[in-house]
């Protein structure tokens, strides 16, 4: 196995010439669309492998910058971390530290999952607060608080999280653990450190989340007796340490969502897959609740059927199996061009409704209160300049850009190369005209017209496609 020594990526900052998305709409999609592993079961499986004595291989993989942050940190922990194709071989059998670096984790949130791990595995965690979307306050405390149910003891000073094992045990002890909110990233954590712990764990209102499901698969397969996952009661029964297994990532149900609206905006009928249905329940239900069906033809694919008109629609986010706060922008997109009004809650993270400006600059007519938007439908969107503030907002832009009239150029794309593989490449594939490029010499003039639009040969250039951030991964 090689270790991975430098990993860099080399994904877009803010400070570099930024890029640019320059996607010119109203262009009919058509075709099938791949959907690739779930960013956030992959991040977390990731952190995950520091469980294990020996060496883990996790398939579907997906390449984006925060996998490869991910493998950075694993590495600066002593895993050495190689790539075969969609996999990633992960030998964490000799951990040399358990100081994760500032500067990395300082980037996402999933960086703070190594917590729980490193504490089974070592006795002590060392972890900045995390980073990630700035879509609220996004504390740690009921991780915190988990831990220390656990038999930790943890101190926050200076920014940096501070835990060992209470008494000079070796183990963690086994508890009952109530969150006072079902959080996916506690839940996580705590349920990782109770695989090596001493006794029974159990943890009441834990989230339900499809990605909770999977890492408690992932566990299993190394070894870990877990119960319960899928429920808001899980029960972990700690064993003395975990094996090698290989383990294939569930597709994510962000970027299939995406796609759906995607399709459903460009009145386009497109097909999807490897999906699992029933992670998008929700996010369907609201699709036909506005007009829009979606087939299943077989059971790891979707299609969706596209409509003429379609009307608005209420949505409040909500943790699984309700409406996921993860698609609450991108399904804006969708409403602002809907026949009739929708009122939109986002009930999970207080700053998460920042693409409101950028849609309403396209010409959606959107107020906002609180955190509740009320949409009016518009008869269309046009093309504009527009800036994407977190992950979930760009996709919103990306689609609004897809249904808009003339060119929308998106800046801040280094949002957006955290969480979509491949996006323009698969959109692309799709029949949809898009280009990045450097802003310098992006064409400025929103709502340009046939001429701007890049040819064949210009879509293919390399130039314009975002490297691969696991590049260095071999
Ligand atoms: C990497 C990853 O998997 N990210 C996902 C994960 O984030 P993340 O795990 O951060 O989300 P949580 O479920 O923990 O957060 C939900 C709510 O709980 C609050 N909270 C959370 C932890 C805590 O210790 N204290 C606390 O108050 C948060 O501020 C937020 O208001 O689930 C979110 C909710 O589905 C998704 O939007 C993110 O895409
Ligand atoms: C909010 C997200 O990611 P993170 O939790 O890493 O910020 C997301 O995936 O939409």
């Amino acid at each position: 196995m090689t270790s991975a020594l430098s990993l860099s990526h080399s994904h877009s900052s803010p400070e570099e010439d930024s890029p640019v998305l320059q996607i010119w709409g109203k262009t009919p999609l058509k075709g099938h669309v791949t959907i690739s592993g779930a960013k956030n079961s992959a991040l977390v499986l990731l952190a995950g492998s520091l469980l294990c004595s020996g060496s883990c291989r996790l398939r579907n993989v997906p390449s984006l910058v925060d996998v490869s942050l991910i493998c950075e940190i694993l590495v600066a922990l002593g895993v050495k971390v190689a790539r075969q194709g969609d996999a990633l071989v992960l030998d964490a059998s000799d951990l040399t530290s358990s100081k994760a670096p500032y500067e990395l984790v300082s980037q996402l949130r999933a960086s703070f999952f190594v917590t729980g791990p490193l504490l089974a595995r070592l006795g002590v965690a060392r972890v900045p607060l995390p980073g990630g979307c700035s879509i609220g306050d996004r504390p740690v405390d009921l991780h915190v608080k988990g831990l220390q149910a656990l038999g930790a003891d943890v101190q926050i000073e200076h920014g940096m999280v501070n835990a060992y094992i209470r008494g000079g045990r070796k183990r963690l002890t086994g508890a009952r653990i109530y969150l006072d909110f079902p959080s996916v990233g506690a839940t996580e954590n705590i349920m990782m450190a109770a695989t090596l712990a001493e006794g029974e764990t159990l943890i009441e209102n834990a989230a339900q989340e499809p990605e909770v499901v999977d890492l408690a698969n992932f566990c299993r397969a190394m070894g870990a007796r877990i119960r319960g996952d899928g429920t808001n009661r899980i029960v972990i029964d700690g064993v003395p340490a975990l094996h090698e297994a290989d383990y294939m990532v569930v597709p994510d149900r962000i970027e299939a969502g995406t796609f759906l609206i995607a399709g459903a905006i460009t009145r386009s009928e497109i097909m999807l897959s490897p999906v699992v249905p029933d992670h998008l329940t929700a996010v369907i239900a609201k699709l036909k609740e506005s007009g829009i069906s979606v087939v299943s033809d077989a059971p790891n694919q979707l299609r969706v059927i596209p409509a003429s008109s379609y009307r608005g629609t209420d949505i409040e986010t909500l943790p699984f199996p309700g409406f996921p706060t993860d698609m609450q922008a991108p399904f804006m997109s969708l409403l602002t061009v809907a026949e009739g009004n929708s009122m939109i809650s986002e009930t999970l993270f207080e700053n998460r409704l920042q693409h409101v400006a950028e849609l309403n600059r396209m010409g959606a007519d959107i107020k906002l209160k609180g955190n509740i938007a009320v949409v009016r439908g518009v008869p269309k969107l046009s093309g504009a300049p527009v800036l994407a503030t977190d992950l979930r907002a760009s996709a919103a832009l990306v689609v609004a850009g897809l249904a808009a009239e003339g060119m929308t150029t998106i800046q801040g794309l280094h949002h957006l190369d955290r969480g979509y593989e491949h996006l323009e490449d698969k959109l692309r594939g799709l029949g949809a005209k898009l280009q990045r490029v450097h802003e310098s010499t992006a064409l400025s003039a929103p709502g340009n017209s046939e001429e701007t639009v890049p040819s064949p040969l210009a879509e293919c250039a390399s130039e314009n496609t975002p490297s691969d951030p696991l590049s260095a991964l071999i």
